[in-house]
């Protein structure tokens, strides 16, 4: 079939290759030329593993074009909207500014019969919104939220856990969802959950989806703080909850709490919209939720203040990691970075080391001082501040690396390290939610 998917991020540019691998034409619009660019030299304009490969395969099908011409999505018969939703400056809501203007520019090339499908993630009501405006132009809207991880993008496009439609009511949504039934054929050949629902409970189903997540982390990271206080071990203490199938032990890893360009926003731009709906304390928990996970933040600075014996002013630091989590370059809302930046407004030489997000990085944070080689970022380092558990700060040798520094100090923000081999090797070990 043919497709067209209007915003190339993260979300976009992996679901138009992973279309156009499945067999469809697929036709992908961006506002930025050099994502465009980039795309269209079949390069990733991002690090996501596993899509550079994609790409290669997809362009020799000649099956992806990608322009900034949205004239060009006129004649595909579904349309993707995956632009981005970020929070709003100086407010928790969400910025739909992108959206609206996406929205506005794919009606004007829509024909009758056509399906726009929204993949944004967006507050609850934005659907029965924007609905009008599609039906005006004789096309219906379905509600597709998108619950990709980064690092397993293209894994996650192609083999969801589920899919969720959100309608309109009648024949109208029935023959909607049988034409998106047609674009993800091969996907639901696997025979995962497909939830066929309203609007609302489509976009409500992804932002509780990612508030249970985030909560879930910043569960455990209070069970850190108490362990903290009490002697306790938080890893020891999520393995034996996480045995309680109940419970489970995925994302019950405690350390520096979530960041990136979703958890941290979609929580706040659902406080915003409940408060707007007049339901504010249905989500009020999400507000500890997020002190929460600040407080991780805080709480490193503390430690790293602690292990240089008081104060870190003057002192050499080491920042392992910049990406908000391994396998991406994503800096957004980085917990690493941001505990980098407070470590040098407190006066730290600090020095960051990440193996892909390093360009992303120095834009966002332009005054630290990064470091592209991980044994020259090591030298000199009074204290080793593991803050993105990127598979080759696991695999580091705590002997090698201990004849780097200027002194065995080893804070492990995601409690990511063997803490038996680095004491051997004569580190002094400190970690979040670890007495
Ligand atoms: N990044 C992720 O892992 C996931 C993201 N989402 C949601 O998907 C949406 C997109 O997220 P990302 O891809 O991460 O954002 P992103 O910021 O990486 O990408 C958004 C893209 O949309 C483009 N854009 C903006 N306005 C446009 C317009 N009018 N026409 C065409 N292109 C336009 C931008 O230039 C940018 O390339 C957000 O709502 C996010 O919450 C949902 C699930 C996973
Ligand atoms: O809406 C989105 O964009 C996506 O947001 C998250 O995906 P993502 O942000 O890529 O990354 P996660 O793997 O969820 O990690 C988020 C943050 O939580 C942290 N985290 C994760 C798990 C854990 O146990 N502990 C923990 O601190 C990670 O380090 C990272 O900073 C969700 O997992 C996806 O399902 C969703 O589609």
């Amino acid at each position: 079939m043919r497709i067209s998917v209007i915003g190339l991020g993260y979300l976009g540019a992996v679901h138009a290759a992973s279309m156009a691998s499945l067999g469809h034409e697929v036709v992908g619009v961006d506002v930025d030329a050099a994502r465009v660019e980039a795309l269209a030299g079949g390069k990733a304009p991002f690090f996501e593993p596993g899509f550079d490969e994609l790409l290669t395969r997809v362009q020799d099908t000649c099956r992806l074009q990608v322009t900034t011409d949205v004239a060009a999505v006129a004649g595909a018969r579904v349309h993707f909207v995956c632009v981005g939703t970020p929070q709003q400056v100086g407010s928790l809501a969400a910025d739909l500014s992108f959206v609206e203007a996406a929205f506005a520019s794919v009606v004007g090339q829509v024909a009758p019969g056509d399906v726009v499908v929204g993949k944004s993630t967006v507050p609850v009501g934005t659907a029965a919104r924007l609905a009008g405006l599609v039906e005006a132009a004789g096309a219906s809207l379905v509600w597709n939220p998108e619950f990709l991880r980064e690092g397993f993008a293209v894994e996650d496009t192609l083999h969801p856990d589920r899919i969720v439609y959100g309608v309109a009511d009648g024949e109208a949504g029935v023959r909607a969802a049988g034409v998106l039934d047609e674009v993800y054929a091969a996907v639901l050949a696997e025979q995962m959950p497909r939830v066929v629902t309203d609007y609302p409970t489509a976009e409500l189903v992804k932002v509780a989806a990612n508030s249970f997540l985030a909560t879930k982390i910043s569960f455990i990271n209070a069970m850190a703080e108490l362990c903290e206080v009490a002697g306790g071990d938080v890893t020891r203490l999520a393995d034996a909850i996480g045995h309680d199938a109940r419970i489970g032990r995925r994302f019950l890893n405690a350390g520096l709490g979530f960041g990136g360009g979703c958890l941290p926003k979609d929580i706040r731009a659902f406080m915003a919209r409940a408060d707007e709906l007049g339901a504010p304390e249905a989500v009020a928990f999400l507000g500890e939720v997020d002190a929460i996970n600040t407080r991780r933040r805080v709480r490193m600075v503390e430690l790293a203040g602690q292990v240089l014996g008081g104060d870190v002013a003057g002192r050499r630091v080491v920042v392992l990691g910049a990406a908000f989590k391994p396998d991406s370059d994503d800096v957004r809302d980085s917990p690493a970075l941001d505990v980098a930046a407070r470590l040098g407004e407190a006066g730290a030489d600090v020095v960051v080391h990440d193996p892909q997000a390093i360009d992303n990085a120095r834009l966002k944070a332009p005054e630290l001082v990064y470091e592209s080689d991980l044994e020259a970022a090591l030298s000199g380092a009074e204290a080793v501040l593991v803050l993105t558990e990127w598979r080759v700060y696991k695999d580091l040798d705590p002997v090698r690396a201990g004849s780097l520094v200027g002194a065995r100090n080893v804070l492990d923000g995601r409690n990511a390290l063997d803490r038996e081999s680095w004491q051997a090797a004569g580190w002094r070990y400190r970690a979040l939610g670890r007495a």
